[in-house]
């Protein structure tokens, strides 16, 4: 299932190809849990994600080079974005690859409702925009994905299963790792237990230097089971502290997503081409390579746009998609046609936190990402709330659009649209930040510019937690471009 790209929902309950976390209750979502899988499988959470490929703002980089982070900027960065992909299709070279592992492709499979979401955009005075990764961001259009031929390529896709053929890589799986050893402050290995809880410990030393990227949840978790992270949290759990790092763990930043819902009339929508026999038609058409909504990324549409016209850039993302699942059921959809807006604020000011529950390497860390509490992020939603009803109501969508559904248009305050994106909003699983980019004078910093964790020698983070702050973007593009930067970093620094 996880190479079909329909298979996504599924995937996300899998307990066997996610992690299977969770969040604790968050004050700014009424007291609400929400399940935070990461991938478990090779390719990690590119291999279960929603294959949307975003790079974000220039300005988010150039903004991270400012922070203390010489080598960051846009300019330092585009080159490692476009070394990454291969962009098939159009593209302006300035700022696509074409010859890189990962291929991206356009949208193949068109709607009639998401040609009106995108006209109805347009109405309102948010631009066509052709290619979301090119010179600008804002505007309307399509998702671009990290597929290629109706089949998914995960970061194992792209990249491992080339380089695992070369004589110096090599892969072990169901090795859980417990923890990276040290001589004095230098990491020499790691420490991994074989098939699960009980299994066989296996130690590996490292030639040169130990590389984390088990993500922004596994990778403060292991630094912390390893005697990293902030000291008073390490004693409360018996672990000796090799070094008080208040960083990590700290800083975590997610994506939080209120879905608008309408009913659509007049045409069938992704809800009744899946369901019942007529789901056997698009398996034969995506069996043959023909267009099917089996072959797309679940948000097709993406409009970039500002939650209030004075901003100089765009700061919500609305993720859409002709189909609505069924209330309160993330995952069913509904039997009569529909359409969703997902909107959530691009660069969240909400800060959470996760840390060990117990020095056993297989409990479950806390997460708390702390969803709505900075009032920033309260009025960009209530503007990407508000900004979604304008959309249903344009007249491009006036021919399909028969009734808001969710939220119900009783709704019109501002607390009660609050409260209904307090009720009922979602994780994207976006989680950055928990190893965080920036000079060691910030105590909140957890690795150097050259990803090198601080106060220790031959240890790196390369991977999601380590983004100083939000991009303007789903964060699966950054991530790739964190790592052929590290990459780079890593082969500069052989001796
Ligand atoms: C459901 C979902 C949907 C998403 N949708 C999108 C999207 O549409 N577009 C987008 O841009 N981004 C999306 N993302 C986010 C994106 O996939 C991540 O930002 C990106 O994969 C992060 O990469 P990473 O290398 O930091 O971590 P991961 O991809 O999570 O990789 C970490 C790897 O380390 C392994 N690991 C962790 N702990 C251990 C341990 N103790 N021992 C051994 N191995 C371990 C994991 O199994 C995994 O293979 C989504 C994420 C999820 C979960």
């Amino acid at each position: 299932m996880i190479h079909i790209p329909a298979g996504y929902i599924k995937n996300l309950y899998s307990k066997t190809l996610t992690w299977n976390f969770m969040s604790e209750p968050g004050p700014g979502v009424g007291g609400r849990s929400f399940s935070l899988p990461q991938g478990r499988v090779l390719g990690g959470s590119s291999s279960i994600n929603g294959l949307n490929y975003v790079r974000g703002q220039a300005i988010d980089y150039d903004n991270w080079a400012a922070a203390g982070n010489p080598g960051w900027s846009y300019a330092d960065v585009l080159p490692h974005f476009k070394r990454s992909e291969t962009k098939i299709g159009t593209g302006d070279p300035k700022y696509r690859g074409k010859s890189g592992e990962l291929p991206i492709t356009d949208l193949d499979w068109h709607h009639p409702v998401s040609d009106a979401l995108i006209a109805a955009a347009e109405a309102i005075g948010i631009p066509k925009n052709p290619d979301h990764n090119g010179a600008s961001q804002e505007g309307a259009g399509f998702f671009q994905r990290t597929m290629k031929n109706g089949w998914r390529f995960s970061s194992a896709k792209a990249f491992l299963y080339t380089a695992r053929k070369r004589k110096n890589v090599s892969v072990r799986t169901n090795a859980h790792t417990s923890r990276i050893l040290f001589d004095g402050l230098k990491a020499v290995g790691v420490e991994y237990i074989k098939g699960g809880k009980g299994g066989a410990t296996v130690q590996v030393n490292a030639r040169r230097e130990v590389i984390l990227s088990a993500g922004a949840l596994n990778s403060p978790k292991i630094l912390q089971l390893s005697g990293i992270g902030p000291a008073d949290l390490l004693k409360r759990h018996g672990i000796p502290v090799l070094h008080d790092l208040p960083g990590v763990g700290r800083n975590l930043r997610d994506h939080y997503a209120v879905r608008m819902v309408s009913r659509v009339a007049g045409i069938r929508t992704i809800n009744e081409m899946v369901q019942g026999p007529a789901l056997l038609v698009q398996i034969l058409r995506w069996l043959v390579g023909l267009p099917s909504p089996l072959a797309i990324s679940p948000s097709v549409v993406h409009i970039f746009a500002k939650s209030d016209p004075a901003l100089d850039r765009p700061d919500l993302e609305f993720a859409c998609a002709p189909a609505s699942f069924r209330e309160g059921v993330v995952g069913l959809l509904d039997k009569q046609p529909g359409l969703t807006l997902g909107v959530w604020q691009e660069r969240p000011e909400s800060l959470g936190y996760t840390e060990i529950r117990s020095r056993d390497p297989f409990e479950r860390p806390i997460i708390q990402p702390n969803y709505l509490t900075h009032p920033e992020d309260v009025k960009a939603l209530l503007g990407g709330i508000r900004l979604a009803r304008q959309l249903f109501r344009a007249g491009p969508l006036q021919k399909y659009v028969v009734d808001e559904t969710s939220p119900a248009k009783s709704l019109e305050t501002d607390d009660e649209l609050l409260d209904f994106a307090r009720q009922k909003g979602t994780t994207v699983y976006h989680m950055i930040g928990t190893a965080r980019m920036g000079p060691a004078e910030d105590p909140d910093t957890v690795v150097n510019h050259k990803l090198q964790v601080h106060g220790l020698q031959n240890l790196r983070v390369i991977d999601a937690s380590i983004m100083p702050s939000m991009p303007s973007a789903n964060t699966n593009a950054t991530t790739y471009m964190i790592a052929e930067k590290g990459s780079d970093m890593i082969l500069a620094d052989k001796v």
